[in-house]
């Protein structure tokens, strides 16, 4: 129960203190892209606006030199899962996939194999929670639960609900659906989407693998042990005359996640120096590459930033299912990453020390990845 316990403990840690990182932090060093600056000076602006308080933060404008509107949206990559299911296509799929890693840390899947009526079933259950009376949702909050929450209610951020369970953790499903008087469907709901998303989460974790070329076994624990937490955002719609940012530009603090957006379009990933809004799908998934990733490829693939725009005409549900690592396994690179040319970027160290170090006060800002890097 302890490591279930931290593991529920850690990742609010993580997914709220571990945010605004400045992707070309993480970047091999390379020819900086204009642009970069300046977008790293608006993180940090919205950043600190927020925690100021700010009701509403407007989104860079064309002063700030590097927001391009809307371009390119064709060349997000979307990959076919039931192309890389046939053996046929596999072995190039999977280079797309590892190149979307590389290039993007970012992409989509379809024909995924999870049924469509199963994603509306869970994003009804999370809408009936967001939907009950905010003394009824305060009884499992941050302000009455601390460490313990599973909903948060965040007025500054466009304002955003959040409703974060882990589907594995029989107890706490148990705990939250009597504390909210949810029906009988949320337990067997969220049980099923445990199963789901692992599932998916597995098969996409094997094609990274491959596509990398290197000895699977170094991810075996991982293909074992790791566990998934289930996000759901509720974006009120934005009555501000500027845009709002609903989620603040953020990495990712696990191995990678998965994430549903619908019909509502939000979701935006930095893509050398701008920000690209990724046109929702019903049918698809978008994959964001996160920091443990990073780690384990020693920066082959990299972990993006991306950010969430408040809704405008409606309200807005993303679904997110965070794919953590196993808990007492050392994270290093696949030892194939590593050469002259490449030496470990990052000493070694266990998800539990990233955890740590995401809660301590003289954590680095604004990510806590900077912090286990090897010096050379
Ligand atoms: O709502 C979205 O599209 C993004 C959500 C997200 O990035 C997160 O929950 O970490
Ligand atoms: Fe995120």
């Amino acid at each position: 129960m302890e490591s279930l316990q931290f593991l529920g403990t850690s990742l609010s840690a993580v997914y709220h203190h571990m945010v605004m990182v400045p992707a070309p932090l993480f970047k091999r060093p390379g020819p900086q892209l204009p642009g970069n600056r300046t977008t790293t000076a608006s993180v940090i602006r919205a950043a600190a606006a927020l925690q100021h308080g700010a009701q509403s933060i407007p989104l860079p404008g064309p002063l700030d030199g590097d927001y391009v509107d809307g371009v390119v949206v064709d060349e997000v990559p979307i990959v076919d899962l039931a192309e890389l299911r046939s053996s046929s296509g596999r072995a190039q799929g999977t280079q797309r996939v590892a190149a979307a890693c590389r290039d993007w840390g970012f992409f989509q899947v379809v024909n995924h194999g999870v049924s469509i009526e199963f994603v509306h079933k869970l994003r009804k259950q999370c809408l009936d929670v967001f939907s009950l009376p905010q003394e009824q949702k305060d009884k499992v909050s941050r302000r009455s639960q601390g460490s313990q929450w599973v909903y948060d209610y965040r007025p500054n951020h466009g304002p955003l609900e959040v409703l974060q369970l882990n589907p594995w953790d029989s107890p706490q499903l148990h705990t939250c659906a009597h504390a909210l008087n949810c029906s009988e469907d949320f337990i067997a709901v969220y049980e099923e989407a445990n199963l789901v998303f692992r599932t998916l989460a597995m098969e996409i974790l094997d094609i990274l693998i491959e596509g990398l070329r290197v000895d699977a076994k170094h991810f075996q624990a991982h293909k074992k042990e790791s566990q998934g937490v289930l996000r759901a955002n509720y974006y009120h719609q934005s009555k501000a005359a500027d845009q709002v940012l609903g989620l603040i530009p953020h990495v990712d603090g696990n191995l990678f996640t998965i994430l549903h957006q619908q019909d509502v379009s939000g979701l935006e990933v930095l893509k050398d120096g701008s920000w690209i809004p990724i046109t929702p799908r019903n049918d698809a998934f978008c994959i964001n590459v996160a920091d443990i990733m990073q780690v384990l490829t020693n920066d082959e693939y990299t972990s993006v930033q991306h950010r969430a725009v408040g809704p405008k005409t409606q309200a807005r549900l993303s679904l997110a299912y965070f794919l953590t690592p196993a808990a007492g396994v050392t994270l290093v690179a696949a030892p194939e990453l590593v050469n002259s040319l490449h030496p470990p970027r990052y000493r070694p160290f266990t998800w539990k020390d990233f955890v740590d170090a995401s809660k301590g006060a003289d954590r680095p800002y604004p990510s806590v990845l900077p912090f286990f890097e090897q010096r050379h």
